[in-house]
């Protein structure tokens, strides 16, 4: 099963005329600030001087991780599986967001630790999320391998949820969807997700290892030991003598972070200056990633083919945004980067990845709410576009002051 996506980049064919569109609007020239580039760019995605955002989709994948048993998180992992029950309740943070603005949310089991009821129809009596229309079936395994000892999918299992993300979206598409984004749960992907921005972004671990759930410095510590271990025994993908010399230990990282200090070497360094990376996209991803990953990869690329307005949300979609880019550069054209994570690490991937978020709020949750908070600032941006008012229509003269 080969990963064969083809992304042609965004046309550049509207740029002056959506430009002039937007300059035309009753405000001085740039006066929407970002919200004028926003425009822009929704503009040249669907190729047109009116978009419109239809059927906006929120996809959840949710997926365990082995190495938890190694002590990553602060939270054990059977609360991946607790938290889809709440996402198809109705009460997690998402939940209540997605609702707010009217944003379809669909879960996707893709490799969840536990055994949810089956599909539709429900049966009388059955509890609050059994036969759920919004759970989609994608188990691809209950959980990756630990890969401390071994890799923790194997490269068919990968291949396999690339296959499922895109064949999701591609479902999405077919029923009219053009804006779509991906958010994810997984108790202890935050380690997965480090260590992808370590292989694929040249950033120094310390720099990618973050507190995730809440840990404190000696977790902190305990995390990014488990985690060089993890390196040292897989590295075929990434040899020693290549990695950075000058790491900063972990902890004194997040202290001179939180002090505003900056931390050396500089972030990304390599990727900027078109490092094509030691280590192989996919071979990094099976050997670290996590399914629900693996599936945000395949649904990126996907979503990037069938020209749909992406969303992207924090650390974790951002490395499985990484893996995608990676694989396909012009994935990258397609997507809104809606939040800067407090998760270590983020900030530096997005100035990887020449990325402007649009809120900085301190979140470090996952499970796209970053988009859900971003997306009226998406719908804003359309707005103006079709609706206000030229200088013509209103009957100002833009040119009093010239
Ligand atoms: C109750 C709860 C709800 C969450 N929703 C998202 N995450 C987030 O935290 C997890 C990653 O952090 P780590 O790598 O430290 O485990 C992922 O599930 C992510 O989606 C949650 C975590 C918890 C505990
Ligand atoms: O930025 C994120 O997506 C994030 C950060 C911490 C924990 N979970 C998710």
């Amino acid at each position: 099963m080969p990963i064969d996506f083809t992304i042609n980049p965004v046309s550049p064919d509207l740029a002056a005329d959506l430009q002039a569109k937007i300059d035309q609007k009753t405000k001085p020239l740039g006066a929407l600030g970002q919200l004028e580039s926003l425009a822009l760019k929704i503009g040249l995605i669907q190729n047109t001087l009116t978009p419109h955002l239809n059927q906006p989709t929120l996809l959840i994948f949710a997926g365990d991780h082995g190495i938890v048993e190694s002590g990553v998180s602060a939270y054990p992992q059977t609360v991946t599986a607790q938290m889809v029950a709440n996402f198809l309740s109705g009460g997690a943070a998402i939940s209540v967001f997605a609702r707010q603005h009217n944003l379809e949310l669909l879960i996707v089991d893709a490799g969840v630790n536990a055994d949810f009821p089956h599909p539709n129809p429900l049966p009388e009596g059955e509890g609050a999320f059994s036969g759920h229309p919004k759970l989609i079936d994608a188990k691809i395994a209950k959980g990756t391998k630990n890969f401390l000892a071994e890799p923790a999918m194997t490269s068919s299992q990968c291949e396999t949820a690339i296959q499922k993300g895109a064949e999701l979206v591609m479902q999405q598409h077919q029923v009219g969807c053009n804006c779509i984004g991906f958010g994810e749960m997984g108790i202890g992907n935050t380690s997965s997700a480090a260590l992808l921005v370590h292989c694929l972004a040249d950033m120094p671990l310390a720099q990618c290892v973050g507190r995730g759930t809440g840990l404190d410095d000696g977790q902190l510590q305990h995390k990014y030991d488990v985690l060089q271990q993890a390196l040292d025994f897989h590295n075929e993908l990434i040899p020693p003598m290549a990695r950075r010399p000058t790491e900063v230990p972990v902890v004194q990282a997040h202290h001179e972070r939180n002090q505003h200090a900056t931390v050396r070497p500089e972030p990304g360094e390599g990727l900027k200056q078109g490092f094509q990376g030691i280590a192989k996209p996919i071979d990094v991803l099976a050997t670290f990633g996590g399914f629900e990953i693996a599936m945000m990869v395949g649904a990126y690329l996907k979503a990037a083919e069938s020209g749909i307005l992406i969303l992207v949300d924090g650390f974790i979609a951002s490395a499985a945004l990484l893996v995608a880019y990676k694989l396909y550069p012009a994935v990258l054209e397609y997507c809104v980067f809606s939040h800067v994570s407090s998760e270590q690490g983020h900030q530096a991937l997005l100035a990887t990845l020449n990325a402007k978020p649009l809120l900085s709020l301190d979140l470090r949750l996952g499970e796209g709410s970053g988009i859900a908070l971003a997306f009226p600032l998406i719908q804003s941006a359309v707005l103006f576009l079709n609706e206000m008012a030229t200088f013509v229509d209103a009957g100002i003269d833009e040119k009093t002051c010239n």
